[in-house]
């Protein structure tokens, strides 16, 4: 039998960075979108990264999450061995509260793009939705599955603040 396709791949440079990229594949799995997650440095881990990124196009990923803290090659050095879609997450480091992952991600040279999220948190949830959202122009299920998730989004925030408990 055919392996069922995993559309994005979310990778993450350590084991560290999982508290942050989980809310990434709990987005995605909101979304019924599958995904495979994997820990890929290309600091610590190189010849892992070369092999998944020169694979990932043949290996059936359509899009590519990658969170990364401190020094953050990781989005960047994927970019420029895939023609694949790369969405970068800038880890929130102690030192820096995520600057330095930030810088980092975003500042790419013209020519290789990494499509740069928030820190944290917010950008590993808007790296699942923003990976939905490229899937689900050739995808009319996934995009009526969008839609609803964005639409249950603003039916949920109130006119009028209350006290909080
Ligand atoms: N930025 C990178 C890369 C990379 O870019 O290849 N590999 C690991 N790291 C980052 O190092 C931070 C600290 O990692 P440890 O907690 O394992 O010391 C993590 O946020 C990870 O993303």
């Amino acid at each position: 039998m055919a392996k069922p396709k995993v559309p994005v791949a979310v990778i993450m440079g350590s084991q560290s960075d999982w508290a942050t990229m989980r809310h990434a594949v709990e987005t995605l799995a909101a979304l019924e979108v599958a995904c495979e997650a994997r820990i890929v440095s290309a600091h610590r881990t190189p010849e892992r990264l070369f092999d998944f990124a020169r694979g990932a196009e043949a290996a059936g990923f359509d899009v590519i999450i990658a969170g990364a803290g401190g020094a953050a090659h990781l989005p960047g050095m994927t970019a420029s061995m895939t023609n694949l879609p790369v969405l970068g997450v800038p880890i929130e480091s102690a030192a820096l509260k995520g600057m330095d992952s930030l810088l980092s991600i975003v500042q790419m040279p013209g020519g290789v793009p990494v499509g740069t999220l928030a820190i944290g948190k917010a950008g590993a949830i808007n790296a699942a939705i923003l990976a939905a959202a490229i899937l689900a122009r050739s995808d009319k299920a996934l995009a009526a599955r969008l839609a609803a998730f964005r639409k249950k989004q603003t039916d949920s925030v109130a006119e009028t603040p209350r006290d909080e408990a």
